[in-house]
């Protein structure tokens, strides 16, 4: 089975080909920011993007020849994880969605290649999974109920991957995933589904080197209403320019390091805060297991670095075995979701959201 996977980030497009489970290209396109900067919206990126992967493939000399493409899953209405064939309404809700994410345009572009080759598209596992159970979902607002959007295809890849490793199925697992990136989602999976995890993207759970995490509501409130700052200033302090960087001007987690190291207390202190954070929603979501957590998984770029792993273990030791599979590997996961699918191991899901994007 050939697959094409396709992967668009903020600063670019990741496109790999698969032969059954191995990787036998990659390729990481670069968007150099005068290059992005001519473009007001997300979707003004579709013929540009579009045309980058299939210069890139031609040059490369990959014909359209795939038994599958498979795209990132952007931000569509919540829906269960899983495989989706990409539809007309799963594109219409991408084209219309709520915010704007360069994922959004991987299932076009998928869906147009696709179309080309003559094969199946699908999207996989995307961030909007939502498996939250229904105590989850309420805040004590009821117009504010709480959103399941995580790092969902990682979390579930290392999830299953860490359950291969010592025998047994995904499903008869209570695990819990801390994903550690330039965002941080922990989330609590029970017997295979995500009954809660924080909203990683809109300002809940730990801070991250990239965004706010859980705010303080009534300054948060009086912040909005001083007339100081815009709405999209706002946006920006929770999600882009909030947690390390608004501390500390980086994100660079590797560099905050040698700062502490170099005697820099306030970097110390924040990134510890930081730990902090994560390991306090590690110990939510093992109430939400039950107390009954099989499994701590810590993953994510920040997993690779032992000053942060060694403050995560002191704050959670004796909760569960700690098990870390650093960094990621969507382009791998989107991959082995595709060939599941084609050999008939993986069914596919229905797109049937409550309410469609307009
Ligand atoms: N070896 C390392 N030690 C410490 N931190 C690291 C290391 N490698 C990467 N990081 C940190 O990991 C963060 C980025 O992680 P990652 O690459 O998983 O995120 P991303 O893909 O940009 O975002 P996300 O995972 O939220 O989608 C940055 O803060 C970076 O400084
Ligand atoms: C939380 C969704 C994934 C991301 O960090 O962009």
């Amino acid at each position: 089975m050939k697959i094409l996977v396709i992967n668009p980030g903020s600063t670019s497009t990741k496109l790999a080909v698969y032969e059954n489970e191995n990787p036998i290209w990659r390729e990481s396109i670069a968007h150099p920011s005068k290059e992005l900067a001519g473009f007001h919206h997300i979707n003004e990126q579709y013929e540009y993007r579009r045309k980058c992967v299939h210069d890139t493939l031609e040059k490369a000399g990959i014909p359209l020849v795939f038994d599958a493409v498979i795209a990132r899953g952007g931000l569509l209405k919540p829906t269960p994880g899983g495989v989706y064939q990409i539809n007309e309404r799963i594109k219409h809700d991408l084209w219309h969605a709520d915010m704007e994410h360069a994922s959004n345009l991987a299932a076009w572009i998928a869906d147009e290649i696709a179309h080309c080759a003559g094969c199946p598209s699908y999207l996989a596992d995307p961030v909007v999974t939502d498996e939250l159970r229904d105590l989850a979902r309420i805040s004590g607002i009821p117009e504010l109920p709480r959103i399941s959007i995580f790092h969902a295809l990682n979390s579930r890849a290392v999830s299953r991957s860490y359950a291969a490793r010592i025998g047994r199925k995904y499903e008869e697992l209570n695990l819990i995933v801390a994903h550690l990136g330039g965002g941080i989602s922990v989330s609590a999976h029970h017997y295979g589904k995500v009954v809660d995890v924080n909203n990683a993207l809109n300002g809940e759970g730990p801070f991250s080197p990239e965004r706010a995490g859980t705010l303080p509501a009534r300054q948060l409130v009086d912040m909005c209403f001083s007339g100081k700052y815009t709405y999209a200033e706002i946006r920006k302090m929770i999600n882009g320019r909030g947690g390390l960087v608004a501390h500390l001007g980086t994100t660079d987690v590797q560099s905050i390091i040698r700062w502490a190291h170099a005697g820099a207390e306030k970097h110390k202190l924040v990134l510890d805060a930081m730990l902090y954070t994560v390991a306090k929603q590690v110990g939510a979501m093992h109430i939400a297991l039950h107390g009954q957590t099989d499994a701590v998984i810590l993953t994510g770029g920040i997993a690779f670095n032992d000053y942060c792993i060694q403050g995560l273990r002191e704050w959670l030791e004796g909760l569960a075995p700690i098990v870390v599979i650093p960094g990621e590997d969507e382009m791998g996961a989107l991959a082995m979701n595709a060939l599941g699918v084609l050999r008939g191991e993986l069914t596919l899901q229905e797109y049937a959201p409550e309410t469609s994007s307009d």
